[in-house]
C-alpha cells in the first residue's frame, strides 16, 4: 500500500483564496482592511524566515502587515509597551509575538498581555480555556490547519481513535481538544508514555508533534491510518541540510492510508490559518458574521 499524500501546500493555497475573498468583501462592503502585527524579538534566522513569509502572504491576501523587530536584549517593559500599543490600535486585528522569546523574557506574561480578541495564535489563557470548554475562541494555527486537512480527507472524524504524540501548549494540547470536539477518542502520548509503539498502533489518526527527527517509524503505524506530521526538523544527511518531520516518511508512507509530507504539509497550513484567524478576529471585532470556511 502506498499512502495518499495530503498536500498541505495546495490546501493552504485554497485557504488563502478564501481569505483573499473575505478581505475583498470586508473592504468593499464595510470599508475595513484587516491588519496583522507580528513582533519578532532577536535575530533567530529561522524565525526571520517565517516572519518574512507571514508578512508577504498577509499583503498578498490584501491585508495590512505591521512588523516590529526588536533587539534580542529588549526589556520586558519595552515589549509589553509594544503589545499595549497594538492592543489599543484599531487598525490592528491580530497580534502575533513570535516564539520562542529570548530567555530573560517571561513568555506566559507576554502572551497573556495580548488582548484575547487579537490573539491570533490562540495562546492566551482565556482562549485556551474557551477552547477547552467548547466555546468560541481563537484557535491555534497549527492544530487548526491539521483539523482542516483531517476533516477534508475524512469528512467526519466521529468515533475515530486519535493519538497525539506531544503535549505542548502550542500543538499537542489544543490538537487533542479539537479532535475531542470532533468526537474522536483521544490519547495524548509523550516521552514518558509506556509502550508508545503499541499505543500508536491503535490509532486511526496519528498526529506527531514532538520535535524529534523521524522518531515515528512505519512499523508503529496501523495499516491505512492517517498520519499528520507536525515536525519541522533541520538535519544534516549525506553532507546536505534537509528538512524532515517527526515521522519517518519513507517507511510510514508504505503503511499509512494518508500522510502529510515535510516540507509542504502542516507548515504552509499554519501560515494560512494565521491569515484566516486574522480575518476571523477582524469580523468579530466589527460585529460581522464569522467568515465561512475559515474557523473550527
Ligand atoms: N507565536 C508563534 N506562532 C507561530 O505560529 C510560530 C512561532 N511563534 N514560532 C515559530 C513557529 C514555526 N512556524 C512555522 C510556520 C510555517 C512553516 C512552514 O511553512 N514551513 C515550510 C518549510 C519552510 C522552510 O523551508 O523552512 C513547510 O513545512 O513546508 C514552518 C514553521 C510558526 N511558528
Amino acid at each position: 500500500m502506498t499512502a495518499n499524500i495530503i498536500d498541505g501546500k495546495a490546501f493552504a493555497a485554497t485557504v488563502r483564496e478564501k481569505v483573499t475573498g473575505h478581505v475583498a468583501r470586508l473592504k468593499e462592503e464595510n470599508g475595513i482592511t484587516p491588519g496583522l502585527a507580528v513582533v519578532l524579538v532577536g535575530e533567530d534566522p529561522a524565525s526571520q524566515v517565517y516572519v518574512r513569509s507571514k508578512g508577504k502572504q498577509t499583503v498578498e491576501t490584501g491585508m495590512n502587515s505591521y512588523e516590529y523587530k526588536m533587539d534580542a536584549d529588549t526589556s520586558e517593559a519595552d515589549l509589553l509597551a509594544v503589545v499595549e500599543k497594538l492592543n489599543n490600535d484599531p487598525e490592528v486585528h491580530g497580534i502575533l509575538v513570535q516564539l520562542p522569546l529570548p530567555g530573560h523574557l517571561n513568555e506566559d506574561l507576554i502572551i497573556n498581555s495580548i488582548d484575547p480578541a487579537k490573539d491570533v495564535d490562540g495562546f492566551h489563557i482565556s482562549n485556551v480555556g474557551l477552547l477547552g470548554t467548547g466555546q468560541k475562541s481563537m484557535v491555534p494555527c497549527t492544530p487548526l490547519g491539521c483539523l482542516m486537512m483531517l476533516r477534508d480527507y475524512h469528512g467526519s472524524l466521529s468515533g475515530m481513535n486519535a493519538v497525539v504524540i506531544g503535549r505542548s501548549n502550542i500543538v499537542g494540547k489544543p490538537m487533542a481538544q479539537l479532535l475531542l470536539g470532533d468526537s474522536c477518542t483521544v490519547t495524548i502520548a509523550h516521552s514518558r508514555t509506556k509502550d508508545l509503539p503499541e499505543v500508536v498502533r491503535g490509532a486511526d489518526i496519528v498526529v506527531a508533534a514532538v520535535g524529534r527527527p523521524e522518531m515515528v517509524p512505519g512499523d508503529w503505524i496501523r495499516e491505512g491510518a492517517t498520519v499528520i506530521d507536525v515536525g519541522i526538523n533541520r538535519i544534516e544527511r549525506d553532507g546536505k541540510n534537509k528538512l524532515v518531520g517527526d515521522v519517518d516518511f519513507e517507511s510510514a508512507s508504505k503503511v499509512a492510508g494518508a500522510i502529510t509530507p515535510v516540507p509542504g504539509g502542516v507548515g504552509p497550513m499554519t501560515i494560512a490559518c494565521l491569515l484566516a484567524n486574522t480575518v476571523t478576529a477582524c469580523c468579530r471585532a466589527n460585529g460581522l458574521a464569522e467568515p465561512e470556511g475559515l474557523t473550527a
